[in-house]
């Protein structure tokens, strides 16, 4: 059996009691009651994952992958970026890097897909040499896209048992805003149009071919399982960020979710394990075009609308701090007890 259908079965539900008792402690506190808004909430969150919430150890964790789709001009840039840009995740000089250093977590890139060798400082998890062009032919085989979600369950089991207790997926894949949106209407029943967005910057006559083309690739594909959706639109680094998400769900992990894309492979998650969804936390509201039904569609709240529209898991990394400030207050604020006042 494939390492994903195993993890899905082996999510536990969250413990409501650690919620109830976090939120009467939240009013034990020294300050108004429900003062700390989103705060408080977030902190009652942790306390369900994971009793005492400690999210100091984050680690992000990159998938890349090709998309053949890309033939088809649906990106401002050409597929030979997805290479170039593990190159640079690998030297430390990319958005990610960077934002993940402010934050002290660590950065793993995984190649599940990358079109080419895979290069030394990114792990080998390569199922194929990207994807085939979902206008025309499947993205790849129901097999393929387990591999590819095993992928995932593997990088998160790692990190985890490395110290993490925070887990940020991110991604690299030039062409995946087509394949993520496609996602979305195949899971929606929403239109392209409704779904699609300028991902790198695709504006005018290219951005209507890209709705054409997601067209296509709906009209072309059928499937009923999770699995076979992924098979059919892709792409390789979304189903493993899908299982990534699985795996730190079944290590009561917490999950701090990027934007559009990563937002589409949660929405794989809970189809392929329904309880993941509460070790979620939305990070932000992205720019693209699509995030919002997205989020809607998984009825979450981000907690940041930065105008952001990167991915690789720059938006999550951004609303981190507050993620932490949330554990920080469960673990240092006084009590009104501790003043001796009597409430
Ligand atoms: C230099 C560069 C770095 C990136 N980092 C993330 N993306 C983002 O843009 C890509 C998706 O947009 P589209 O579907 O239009 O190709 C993905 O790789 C995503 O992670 C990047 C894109 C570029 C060009
Ligand atoms: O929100 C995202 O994840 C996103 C948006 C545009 C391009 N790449 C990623």
């Amino acid at each position: 059996m494939s390492k994903w259908r195993k993890a899905a079965e082996e999510v536990p539900s969250v413990r409501k009691e650690e919620m109830e008792k976090m939120t009467a402690y939240m009013d034990t506190l020294t300050k108004p009651q429900g003062s700390l808004g989103r705060l408080e909430e977030l902190a009652v969150k942790l306390a369900g994952i994971q009793g005492k919430p400690d999210v100091s150890r984050p680690a992000v964790l990159v998938f890349a992958g090709d998309h053949g789709v890309t033939a088809e001009g649906v990106s401002l840039y050409g597929k030979e970026v997805t290479q170039l840009m593990v190159h640079n995740f690998v030297q430390g000089g990319a958005a990610i890097n960077v934002l993940a250093e402010e934050i002290g977590a660590s950065v793993t890139v995984t190649d599940v897909g990358v079109a080419g060798d895979t290069l030394f400082g990114s792990v080998d998890a390569k199922v194929k040499q990207g994807t085939g062009n979902i206008a025309r032919e499947a993205a790849m085989t129901t097999g393929e896209a387990s591999l590819a979600i095993d992928a995932g369950i593997e990088a998160s089991e790692r990190a985890i048992a490395q110290g993490a207790n925070l887990i940020i997926p991110g991604e690299m894949g030039i062409g995946n805003t087509t394949a993520t949106s496609a996602l979305l209407a195949a899971w929606t029943g929403a239109s392209p149009e409704e779904v699609t967005g300028s991902g790198t910057g695709v504006t005018g006559e290219q951005l209507q071919l890209k709705q054409e083309v997601i067209g296509m690739a709906l009209e072309r594909a059928s499937w009923e399982s999770t699995l076979e959706a992924f098979a059919e639109i892709g792409g390789l680094e979304i189903a493993a960020m899908s299982g990534a998400m699985i795996e730190a769900a079944k290590n009561r992990t917490p999950v701090l979710i990027d934007g559009f894309i990563a937002s589409i492979a949660a929405m794989g998650a809970v189809r392929l394990a329904p309880f993941t969804a509460d070790y979620f936390i939305f990070g932000h509201l992205s720019a693209e075009a699509g995030h919002k039904l997205a989020l809607e569609t998984l009825k979450a709240e981000p907690l940041l609308e930065l105008k952001m529209r990167l991915g690789e898991g720059t938006g999550a990394a951004a609303a981190y701090p507050l993620v932490s400030m949330a554990a920080a207050i469960a673990d240092r604020m006084a009590t009104f007890a501790d003043l001796g006042i009597k409430q």
